[in-house]
């Protein structure tokens, strides 16, 4: 078996995929090696009996990620739509609404303007970065309306609906450097011209399977990185199972918090990188797919879009295959209630989430012929999704050190990129991105 490398690669998620594949293109020897005995790291489908796919992990793309739609381009692959046909609600002041609250509405700009601020580069480098960061968003909102309900709302969107954590536990700043990188609420939020209008037909599994088969046999499944030790120039990377790559560079392509928790440098990281990836934590969200035999709630002209500010679930969308006759309603429940929800027993858990979708769509959602999730908390290799985020102050302290190699150790994944921070997009951005600097460092 050969194990010495230029560069060995640890994660075959879309970072580690992309990382590999533009080394590949320059030459440059290397191998990837994967915990899994799959690729595709947090993008991962299933396909019912009847053929129906259902993404459990990450799934939808939208414009400006153009490296995704470029890679979908590549492999002949197409996407599909998001099938929404009618009128999005809203579920606030104990009742059901066609727009959020209009206070909201005003509180989105406000929030816009000040993530047109964050210098995304160099995030500590943000003008009211000293502020911002120690301040959680959850107390922020406070200062910004009397309205409870609208803050605790607006909470749950934006540290819910995209760091799937809760707006207590997030600073303001970590909020405005996510919408900064994700190019603002409205794409980040929306179906149609926003980061949740297009999906992959095959699913993002399909894609990351094309790009390791592109890449070759220098991936290795079932290896699970536990120890890097650098030795004069060079670093061994140890697996689990016995096996020691010898390499020049290596990069890192997974989760901080896998990184931090299951993973020993030999000798030690520098202080500071290793505080930084101590205060990434993994958000913690539930994705749960209820498939009916038709999208019944289409014929009330409804799009199946719901947004709630009380509950367990916080928001769900028609997720139906294109050209299907079954209706598929995906949920989302974020923070600290996806930890709860999933101390219970899972008949006890289904119950109550079916109750509160009979309460959003009617009686007909009370029977759904599949539900079914996947607990990304409890996926070692993942430790919780979507993605990481610093505790209050982690940019402050820390800013500085999220994208800094360590000697030869390169550090991409989704939670370094400056660009789509969080997405598929982020990580194959990532990827690229450390490639380029090996290459050059090469030279
Ligand atoms: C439920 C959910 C919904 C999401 N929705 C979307 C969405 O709609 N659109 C979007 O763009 N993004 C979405 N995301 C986020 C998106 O999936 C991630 O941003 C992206 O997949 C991250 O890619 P990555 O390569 O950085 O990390 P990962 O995909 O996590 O890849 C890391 C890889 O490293 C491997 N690994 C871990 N530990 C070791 C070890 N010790 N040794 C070797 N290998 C190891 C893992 O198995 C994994 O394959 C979602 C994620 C989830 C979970």
């Amino acid at each position: 078996m050969n194990t010495k490398y230029d560069v060995v690669i640890v994660g075959a998620g879309f970072a580690g995929l992309s990382a590999g594949l533009a080394l590949k293109e320059k030459g440059v020897k290397t191998c990837i090696l994967e915990a899994r005995d799959r690729a595709g790291g947090r993008a991962e489908t299933k396909w019912l009996d009847e053929g129906i796919q259902i993404d459990l992990g990450g799934q939808w793309i939208g414009p400006t990620q153009d490296r995704m739609y470029e890679l979908v381009e590549k492999y002949k692959m197409k996407t599909f739509s998001t099938q929404l046909f009618g009128k999005e609600q809203y579920y606030y002041y104990n009742d059901l609404y066609d727009q959020a609250p209009d206070e909201m509405m005003g509180m989105f700009d406000v929030i816009d303007d000040l993530a047109k601020k964050v210098n995304l580069e160099e995030p500590q480098n943000s003008p009211d970065i000293n502020y911002q960061d120690r301040i959680t968003l959850d107390a922020w909102l406070s200062t910004q309306t009397k309205d409870e309900e609208v803050a605790e709302f607006l909470g749950r969107i934006l540290a819910g609906g995209l760091l799937a954590s809760d707006a207590g536990e997030v600073s303001l700043f970590q909020m405005l450097y996510y919408i900064a990188s994700g190019q603002g609420t409205e794409i980040l939020l929306g179906s149609e011209g926003g980061a949740q209008q297009d999906r992959i037909v095959g699913g993002p599994q399909a894609l990351a399977n094309k790009m390791a088969e592109d890449y070759g046999t220098e991936l290795k499944f079932n290896q699970v990185v536990r120890t890097i030790t650098k030795m004069d120039q060079l670093y061994f990377v140890e697996t689990e199972n016995g096996n020691c790559y010898e390499t020049k560079f290596v990069l890192m392509a997974l989760p901080p918090s896998v990184i931090n928790s299951k993973i020993t440098f030999v000798p030690e990281l520098p202080t500071m990188k290793k505080k930084m990836l101590q205060n990434v934590l993994p958000g913690s969200a539930s994705k749960y797919h209820a498939v009916y035999d038709k999208p019944f709630w289409r014929e009330k002209g409804l799009s199946g879009q719901f947004n709630l500010s009380q509950g367990w679930i916080m928001e769900s969308i028609d997720n139906s295959n294109e050209n299907r006759e079954e209706g598929i309603i995906t949920f989302f429940i974020y923070g600290i209630d996806s930890i709860k929800l999933n101390e219970l027993p899972e008949e006890k858990r289904k119950q109550l989430l079916i109750k509160e979708l009979v309460r959003i769509y009617g009686k007909e959602a009370s029977e759904p012929k599949h539900f079914l999730t996947q607990d990304w908390n409890e996926e070692p290799f993942t430790n919780g999704c979507f993605t990481g985020r610093f505790a209050p102050c982690g940019f402050i302290k820390y800013g500085e050190f999220i994208r800094k190699e360590t000697g030869g150790i390169h550090w991409a994944g989704t939670e370094t990129a400056t660009v789509w921070n969080g997405y598929f997009e982020g990580a194959v951005r990532s990827g690229e991105r450390e490639a380029e600097k090996i290459v050059k460092k090469m030279k």
